[in-house]
């Protein structure tokens, strides 16, 4: 998949222009771009980018693309990033890598959201990736009974909720310092109700839900762009 992966990253990099400020996304494809982009910026494009994520940043200032602070007047042109499942309407699940925080801020003062991803993607009914919800360290345990009400109550009856483990032991934690509960849901049948109740949860951050966004997707497989 990564030759596909590489399709759709280098696609995006069709779409900026000199002068462009970008969302830098997170994840495997969103990588691939920067990899991309680093090579444009050697060769004299001029952009600057925010990062999604610690690790994004990390990456960029490896590679030397520029990046800066956004401020309450900051408007991106675009933002470019991977997601796990997207559905017919633009409808996405993020957070596999537990990011979905920062690249949800991000998106939120972005134009437009491009999207790079594989075919392995698109999907008809999201919910069969589980759906990372962002909970707060404090009382989570309240949080997840909370969740698991909150699922019950929408008729997910049955549905797994897991706290994600760490690599090294224990639970992982977001670049905010929080906690990912992973929902085992299989079909999410009304994901703007879903996320406008779990939102509603005191603990609860956000979730993986990427609704409302105004996306462009550039879907890929080995070929290039489907
Ligand atoms: O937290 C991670 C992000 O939402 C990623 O954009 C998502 O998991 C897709 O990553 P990848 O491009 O590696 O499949």
């Amino acid at each position: 998949m990564t030759s596909a992966k590489r399709h759709a990253a280098n696609a995006a990099l069709e779409l900026i222009g000199d002068g462009m400020k970008l969302g830098l996304g997170t994840g495997s494809t969103a990588a691939l771009f920067l990899d991309a982009l680093a090579e444009k910026v050697r060769g004299g494009l001029d952009i600057e980018g925010v990062p999604t994520s610690q690790r994004t940043e990390e990456r960029a200032r490896e590679l030397g693309i520029p990046l800066f602070q956004p401020d309450e007047t900051t408007r991106l042109d675009l933002v470019i990033d991977g997601a796990d499942e997207i559905d017919a309407q633009g409808r996405m699940i993020k957070g596999g890598g537990g990011a979905m925080l920062g690249e949800k801020i991000v998106a939120s003062a972005a134009a437009k959201f491009v999207l790079v991803a594989d075919v392995s993607k698109r999907v008809g009914t999201l919910g069969r990736f589980p759906l990372p919800v962002e909970v707060v360290p404090f009382a989570y345990a309240t949080t997840i009974r909370a969740i698991r009400e909150t699922l019950t109550a929408l008729g997910y009856e049955g549905a797994k909720v897991e706290l994600r483990g760490a690599e090294g032991g224990g639970f992982a934690e977001t670049d905010s310092g929080n906690l990912i509960a992973d929902l085992h849901l299989g079909r999410i049948m009304e994901p703007e109700e879903l996320d406008a109740a779990l939102t509603l949860i005191p603990g609860v951050v956000t979730t993986g839900l990427f609704i409302g966004f105004d996306v462009h997707p550039l879907i890929a497989d080995e070929n290039g762009i489907t």
